[in-house]
């Protein structure tokens, strides 16, 4: 970033919101996020509850970056194709969660969940298929959960239900290596994400030959620009995805993918379908498997409406304020 905007008007932009979600998401039930009204337009920093504030700063570093500066790179294209996200429901849910996203003629299935068997993927995977029909693409999404022999165990149990892709099956760069020399001779692509976002290296899965494409992320990866070079420097194809963001935050995901000189998958910003709020009228839903480029704004009865309380508005604030004195050291 060129000048890091000053505290005092960061602070005076922000806005905290806790939006409710139609189903849990990674262990919770509401999405809190903060919303800056930046002078080049809305941002949003919405780095996950647990993470350190080191992790967190390169998220706040995105939001300046988008709040207060327009990309100098062009956009090339003006709509981006988008993924269903099925998290790990129970199986009678799986239509239901799946039509929130209208017309999607991919599924994202998330995979391994704790508390779960390989059975119930099974299981999720046969049924997404059934809805989508032989032309559907679905890939499976482990976070990281499987060891390389219990990811192998998977593949081939999963291969014949036709997967574009597995997303981050293992936890560390040489174990998505050894998975794909193991899985060389089937035809699954292996894709990494935590081995992009959440390392100070994120050209190292592509240096180790470790994926065959990248998922990569606006916010963690520090913005638009930085992802993009990122991108044009690991020389592998890339698949935009969303934090969950509200449709502010999807819109920078947006941004990001309309940037790429390729956009071979399906991006994972159809996210606000499990939104059961939004803060932007109307929200940046998918529509038709698609969604729009251009900046989202805040509607001012949704922020109302979706207010954090006094004390988790503080909470954020707080750590909004470790995050910038870490970017200005
Ligand atoms: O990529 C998608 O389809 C949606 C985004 C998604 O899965 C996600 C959302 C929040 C946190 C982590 C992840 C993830 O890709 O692992
Ligand atoms: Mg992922």
């Amino acid at each position: 970033m060129d000048a890091l905007p000053e505290l005092d008007d960061v602070l005076a932009r922000l806005h905290v919101v806790s939006v409710p979600l139609v189903t849990r998401f990674r262990g919770v039930d509401r999405r809190e996020a903060v919303l800056l009204d930046g002078p080049s337009g809305w941002s949003e920093f919405s780095p996950f509850l647990e993470y350190d504030d080191a992790e967190a700063s390169s998220w706040l570093a995105a939001a300046l970056d988008f709040g207060w500066r327009d990309s100098s790179a062009p956009a090339v294209r003006a709509s981006i194709p988008v993924n269903a996200t099925l998290p790990a429901v129970p199986l009678d849910r799986v239509a239901a969660t799946i039509s929130l996203f209208g017309e999607c003629r991919t599924v994202k299935i998330k995979v391994a969940e704790r508390g779960e068997t390989l059975a119930d993927d099974v299981a999720r995977v046969r049924e997404t298929r059934r809805l989508l029909g032989p032309a559907g693409r679905i890939r499976l999404d482990a976070n990281g959960a499987w060891t390389v022999d219990e990811a192998e165990h998977a593949v081939r149990a999963l291969e014949q239900f036709d997967l574009e892709y597995v997303e981050q099956p293992c936890a560390t760069v040489p174990e998505l290596a050894e998975l794909r020399r193991r899985i060389h001779r089937i035809d699954v692509l292996v894709a990494a994400d935590e081995s992009v976002r959440k390392t100070a290296d994120p050209l190292a899965v592509a240096r180790a030959g470790a994926a065959d494409l990248l998922v990569i992320k606006a916010a963690p990866l520090g913005g638009i620009d930085r992802a993009l070079a990122i991108v044009a420097e690991a020389g592998l194809p890339a698949v935009v995805s969303s934090a969950l963001d509200t449709s502010i935050g999807l819109a920078m995901g947006a941004e990001l993918a309309a940037r790429l000189p390729e956009l071979p998958y399906d991006c994972g910003l159809g996210t606000a379908a499990l939104l059961a709020d939004d803060v932007a009228a109307p929200p940046l839903r998918p529509d038709d498997g698609t969604i729009a480029i251009g900046r989202v704004t805040a509607d001012p009865d949704a922020l109302r409406r979706l207010a954090a309380d006094s004390e988790r508005t503080a909470w954020w604030r707080d750590r909004l304020t470790r995050c910038h004195a870490l970017l200005a050291r």
